[in-house]
């Protein structure tokens, strides 16, 4: 397959979020031990807040390191040691910092979807040992695409989501539970009182939806909240992005249940589509309730812009099939 390669990674660098939801420090050190007995180099960076662990990428990757009289790059593979932000804050790193270092995560958050996008229930010791072994372990390295939300210049790794999902977000800030029923708590009290906003959706020029919104999930992952199937047909690697929106006329109250099996595409308020330019917006004039890859977006306005970057992260995955 194109982009891929056979060998496994030789320098590694840790990227561990110390407050991500079930963060230890156990964690780290085996992850650093399992590490260190495949590769020739092994470095390890705990954040020290938010858009820290990006700035740690793009400074680690632009040091050369000189060996045989030779310049090369200091890490071939950066592994994120959190959830879902600190995923993401990796990914961005190591789009800005160039030179061909993969992703590797091992979950460490609250949702950790992106680890589930691409190593199902795998456990992540047996997914971090096929990574260091490269094809002889049953992974490879692909590039990944992801999006650009125009709005802020960030990239979408998992992918964004407007509506119940974002607020649900800001209710699981005050639920003091751990792991992922913190997001199912969080979503059952705010589809409990949550309106649909009045919202459209554009792809690639077209209307897909306008009326009364529920969600609509931009993807990148099939999985929101760790379990949630929002997006069961979304392919990581084919140059678009999936869009899934769920207008008025389903429950609030049963998506849960029904985004569980991925039910809810047969349901007639939910719309599907693909594409490589998709706008969400709020028509009300307020701002638009906006997630991406877990974190809520406070300063976004009423319009969120999303344009598909075909490829532009590699990413250590299981061997395809
Ligand atoms: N030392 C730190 N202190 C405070 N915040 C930090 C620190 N390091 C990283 N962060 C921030 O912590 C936030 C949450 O981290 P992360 O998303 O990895 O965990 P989570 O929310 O528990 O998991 P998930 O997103 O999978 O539900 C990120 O937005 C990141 O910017």
């Amino acid at each position: 397959m194109a982009g891929t390669t056979t060998s496994g990674p030789t320098r590694a660098l840790i990227v561990a979020n110390p407050v991500s939801g079930s963060h230890s420090s156990e964690l780290v050190r085996d992850v650093e031990r399992i590490c260190a007995s495949h590769l020739e180099r092994v470095a390890v960076h705990l954040t020290t807040g938010p858009h820290d662990a990006e700035a740690a990428v793009r400074r680690a990757l632009r040091r050369p390191v000189h060996g045989d009289g030779t310049a090369r790059a200091p890490f071939d593979l950066v592994v994120a040691v959190g959830g879902d932000g600190t995923v993401r804050e990796v990914a961005q790193g190591l789009v800005a910092g160039g030179g061909g270092a993969a992703l590797a995560i091992v979950p460490s958050g609250t949702g950790n979807s992106s680890y589930r996008m691409l190593w199902e229930d795998r456990p992540w010791e047996a997914a971090l040992s096929a990574v260091l072994q490269g094809a002889r372990g049953g992974a490879e390295r692909r590039r990944l695409d992801l999006a650009e939300l125009r709005e802020s210049g960030n990239f979408v790794f998992l992918g964004a989501c407007a509506g119940v999902i974002a607020e649900a977000l800001l209710t699981a800030r005050r639920l003091p539970l751990h792991g992922r029923s913190r997001y199912a708590r969080a979503y059952a009290e705010t589809a409990g009182t949550y309106t649909p906003y009045p919202g459209r959706v554009t792809v690639d020029g077209h209307v897909l939806h306008e009326g009364p919104t529920t969600l609509a999930n931009v993807g990148g992952g099939r999985y929101r909240g760790g379990q949630y199937l929002v997006l069961p047909h979304s392919r990581l690697d084919d140059g678009l992005l999936d869009i899934c929106v769920v207008g008025a006329g389903l429950p609030v109250r049963e998506l849960p249940e029904l985004t569980r099996t991925g039910a809810h595409l047969g349901h007639p308020a939910t719309t599907y589509g693909r594409g490589e330019h998709i706008v969400v917006e709020r028509l009300d004039g307020k701002p638009l309730p906006l997630e991406h890859d877990g974190e809520y977006q406070e300063s976004i306005g009423g319009r969120a812009t999303f344009l598909a970057c075909a490829g532009l992260l590699p990413v250590w995955v299981p061997v395809a099939g």
